[in-house]
This record gives C-alpha cells, sequence and structure tokens, in this order.
C-alpha cells in the first residue's frame, strides 16, 4: 500500500502574505506539493478563474456542501464563507502526494483536530508595524476596518502555539525556502517517509 501524503497547512494572521508566499511556492516549477482549491462564496475578482483560483459557489450551494459533510473545514471571513473540499484531499493524500492548503486561523483550527498529524505552519510578520503596513499597502481596507484588523490579527497571533512550527515572512524567497525545508525535514523524520522520498528523488 503507497503510504499517505503530508497535509500541510500554511496560516497566520490576515495580511501576514498567505497568498503571496503560497503563489510564489507554487510558481515555482519544481513544486513538490499539491495545492487545495478551495471553495468560496466570495465573488470572483478581476482575472480570477473558477476551479483554478477558487471553486466560486453561492451561500445556498455552499450550505449545501456543509450539510453533506463534503467540506475538511470552513470559516466565514469578511462576510463570506471559505472552505477546504474534503474528497480532494482525502483522495490525494491516499495517492501519496502532499497536499497543501492556504486558509485562515479559524479552519486551520478544525484540520488541527481533525487531522492532528498534519504539518501546521504558521507564518508571522517581522512585527506589527510591518503587519499594518502590509495591510494598507494592500488598499482594499478603510482606515475603520485596518483598526479592526489589527485587533484581529492579535488575538490570530495568540493562536500560534497550536503549530507545529513558525515562520517569519520577512522577505517572500526566504520564507519559501523556510517552507520548502520544514517539509523535507518532516519526511526525514520518518524512516519510511524517508524512503518514499528518496524514490521521488529518483523521480519513480
Ligand atoms: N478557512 C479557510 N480559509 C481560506 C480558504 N481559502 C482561503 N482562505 C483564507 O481566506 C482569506 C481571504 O482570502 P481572499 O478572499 O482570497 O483574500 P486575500 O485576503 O486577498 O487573501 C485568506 O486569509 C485565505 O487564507 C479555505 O478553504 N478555508
Ligand atoms: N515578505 C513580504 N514583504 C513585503 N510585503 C509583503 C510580503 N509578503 C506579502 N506582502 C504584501 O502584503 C500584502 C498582504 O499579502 P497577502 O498575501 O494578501 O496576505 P494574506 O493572504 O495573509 O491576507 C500584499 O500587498 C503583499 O504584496
Amino acid at each position: 500500500m503507497k503510504e499517505k501524503g503530508l497535509l500541510i497547512v500554511l496560516s497566520g494572521p490576515s495580511g501576514v502574505g498567505k497568498g503571496t508566499v503560497r503563489q510564489a511556492i507554487f510558481s515555482r516549477p519544481d513544486a513538490k506539493f499539491e495545492y487545495s482549491i478551495s471553495m468560496t462564496t466570495r465573488k470572483p475578482r478581476e482575472g480570477e478563474i473558477d476551479g483554478v483560483d477558487y471553486f466560486f459557489r453561492s451561500r445556498e450551494e455552499f450550505e449545501q456542501l456543509i450539510k453533506e459533510g463534503k467540506l475538511l473545514e470552513y470559516a466565514e471571513y469578511v462576510g463570506n464563507y471559505y472552505g477546504t473540499p474534503l474528497d480532494y484531499v482525502n483522495e490525494t493524500l491516499a495517492t501519496g502526494k502532499d497536499v497543501f492548503l492556504e486558509i485562515e486561523v479559524q479552519g486551520a483550527k478544525q484540520v488541527r483536530e481533525k487531522v492532528p498529524d498534519g504539518l501546521f505552519i504558521f507564518l508571522m510578520p517581522p512585527n506589527l508595524n510591518e503587519l499594518e503596513s502590509r495591510i494598507v499597502g494592500r488598499g482594499t481596507e478603510s482606515v475603520e476596518l485596518i483598526r479592526n484588523r489589527m485587533e484581529a490579527a492579535k488575538r490570530e497571533i495568540e493562536l500560534m502555539s497550536l503549530y507545529d512550527y513558525i515562520v517569519e515572512n520577512d522577505q517572500v524567497d526566504l520564507a519559501v525556502e523556510r517552507i520548502n525545508a520544514i517539509v523535507l525535514a518532516e519526511h526525514c523524520r520518518s524512516e519510511r517517509a524517508a524512503s518514499k522520498y528518496i524514490k521521488m528523488l529518483e523521480g519513480k
């Protein structure tokens, strides 16, 4: 039987750079993980494609999926639902591939409870001033909302003890290297996983 893949969860406070780091990981031709495309009820932004960036669904459709137990986790974030399709994760892990989730902290907490042997990585800002500049720099929020975001970020940072590793996102490329190194180290911890990794290096 094939050894199951590793479930890798990248989370962290809003505005820390989760989406940016995830895109950098998957824009590399040698990306070793499978990205789980999330479902959301938020409207597509310009250039976003259904089935590539997200599976865009109506609230009714999303609530039906919740009822049917089709989501590994879900959360409501700034007025929209976001969730991880369960079947894709299970089926991909069963083929021995590592699955990568980039999700906000409430969802990550649910995954920690359901998949305790996953690899949980918390992305940290270098400091709170820098986090605030990134939220402001993104230009999507009003002054009032930025204050709320900063308060929420402090509460989100308190949840970091639920994670296996903390990665500082001072520079995107460095954060990507750290994440890749952590996954490699995790594979080396178990002998069976190490033999799987050797097979991967051999291209089998
Ligand atoms: N719980 C959960 N959060 C998700 C999922 N997919 C994306 N997110 C998070 O939802 C938040 C909002 O994402 P998005 O609307 O793309 O806006 P962004 O703030 O520009 O990244 C980000 O923190 C994502 O990490 C998911 O499947 N589940
Ligand atoms: N290492 C970094 N240094 C400087 N700016 C960054 C870095 N990582 C992300 N950013 C910027 O911070 C803002 C928030 O990033 P984003 O990926 O949307 O965060 P999140 O997905 O965690 O909410 C974006 O404008 C992005 O370009």
